[in-house]
């Protein structure tokens, strides 16, 4: 569509030249959803000696490589307590699940294969045979190992291995800072019984949570009046964010000067105007340091732009490798053609017997509804001027997070 820019050339561009953030050092215990800026080397091996994986008694395996067999306790080795004597010929040491395996012994009999004749001696009931029932020194890692790349986002497994890699502090990115500042004469706060042509502001609560589920840190400038120089002070607040969001103002009424003010303010515009729907008036420029994205105020329409051009902005600071996220499914009903705008329609998400995506697109498409844009699963994609489609035929969708 003329003078509109395509949705890939658009995100090309708000991704241009945007490098991972600093690396600063936080304690393992606050690292959760946090992304490694260094990749994480163990510290010491695991097991850290030979170790016995069950509760039994450490031998000798030629001792017990036929039966009968008798042995003679010479000591126990609980875990934590390691036996220091040797383990010699017609000897067994008690040992315990993780204790270190004493030295001259090379196999576990199992407690339950086993007959206590006295305090000193023991009968096998089962052989055994070299290493049975032993975790060798290094079996899960070795010293020096690096096992956690940079660009790994550290989940519950992968905060247990950084901490059995023995590390108490750990390299991450720094949290993305994204400054919020929603615009228009109309919006009261939620809860705030405003009047009644008043509009609640929630596409912030909605921005700020996806900013927060990446990984990043918000600071919310509030509701700012369609007032040029309370704009231009809220502008100013944002200074040090790594990305300015405005909300609203970003289209051609007489009171959206959200483009304006920012470039007033110093912002050195990239685009304005997408070939897509909804969100066709989004903004992008650079304002010193800081990213600005100037999303449209309609709900669905800034929550959309969020996912398809904050959420990789904020990735990408966070030195996490794209992902892309659309996805194959079948229509679950038809579709008219589309214009020259790439749509991104709400729709139902199901999985059929066959393990296929089903995605059904709502009747009602309005970008103010955010009832729907809430009870959707995915959103379709459809590339400009695709033509009319019917159910059954394959498409593409982002589920929705
Ligand atoms: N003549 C034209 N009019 C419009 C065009 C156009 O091309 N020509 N584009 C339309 C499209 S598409 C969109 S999207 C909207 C976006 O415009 P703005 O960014 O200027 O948004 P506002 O007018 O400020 O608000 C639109 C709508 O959203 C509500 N809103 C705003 N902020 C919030 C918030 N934080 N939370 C909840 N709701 C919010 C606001 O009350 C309005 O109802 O422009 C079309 N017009
Ligand atoms: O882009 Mo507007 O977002 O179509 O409603």
């Amino acid at each position: 569509m003329k003078g509109l820019l395509p949705v890939e050339e658009a995100i090309r561009r708000v991704l241009d030249g945007v490098v991972p953030l600093e690396s600063e050092a936080v304690a393992i215990s606050d690292c959760l959803g946090r992304v490694l800026a260094e990749p994480l080397v163990a510290r010491r091996s695991q097991p850290p000696r030979d170790v016995s994986a069950m509760d039994g008694y450490a031998v000798r395996a030629a001792d017990v490589a036929a039966l009968p067999a008798q042995l003679a306790v010479i000591g126990a080795a609980p875990a934590g307590h390691p036996f220091a004597g040797q383990v010699s010929r017609g000897e067994a040491v008690r040992i315990f699940t993780g204790a270190v395996v004493p030295d001259g012994a090379d196999a576990i009999l199992l407690q339950e294969d086993v007959e206590r004749l006295s305090e000193e001696r023991i009968a096998a009931r089962e052989i055994v045979t070299t290493g049975q029932h032993i975790r060798r020194r290094g079996l899960d890692f070795e010293i020096g190992a690096a096992l956690l790349p940079a660009g790994l986002r550290l989940g519950m497994r992968q905060l247990a291995l950084a901490a059995a890699l023995d590390h108490a502090n750990v390299p991450v990115r720094r949290k993305p800072l994204v400054a919020i500042i929603a615009t228009g004469d109309e919006l009261v706060p939620p809860g705030s019984d405003g009047p009644e042509d008043s509009i609640v502001a929630s596409n912030g609560y909605g921005i700020a949570g996806l900013v927060q589920s990446l990984g990043g840190a918000v600071r919310d400038l509030g509701i700012v009046a369609d007032d040029k120089d309370k704009l231009a002070t809220a502008i100013d607040a944002a200074e040090g964010a790594d990305i300015l969001v405005t909300l609203g103002g970003a289209s051609v009424g007489d009171h959206d000067f959200a483009q304006e003010v920012l470039t007033e303010r110093g912002m050195a515009l990239d685009f304005w105007r997408i070939a897509m729907r909804p969100g066709k008036p989004l903004i992008f420029g650079r304002l010193g340091p800081m990213r600005v994205l100037g999303f449209p105020g309609n709900p669905v329409s800034s929550l959309v732009c969020s996912l398809l051009f904050l959420r990789p902005l904020v990735e990408t600071m966070l030195g996490l490798a794209p992902v892309e996220h659309a996805v194959s499914a079948t229509l679950g009903g038809p579709l008219r053609a589309n214009d020259g705008r790439q749509d991104y329609l709400r729709a139902e998400i199901a999985i059929a017997s066959d393990g296929t995506r089903i995605a059904t697109p709502f009747p009602r498409q309005d970008s103010s509804m955010l009832s729907t844009f809430a009870e959707a699963g995915c959103l379709i994609v459809r590339p400009p001027h695709t033509p009319a489609a019917l159910a059954g035929e394959a498409c593409r969708v982002i589920i929705l997070p």
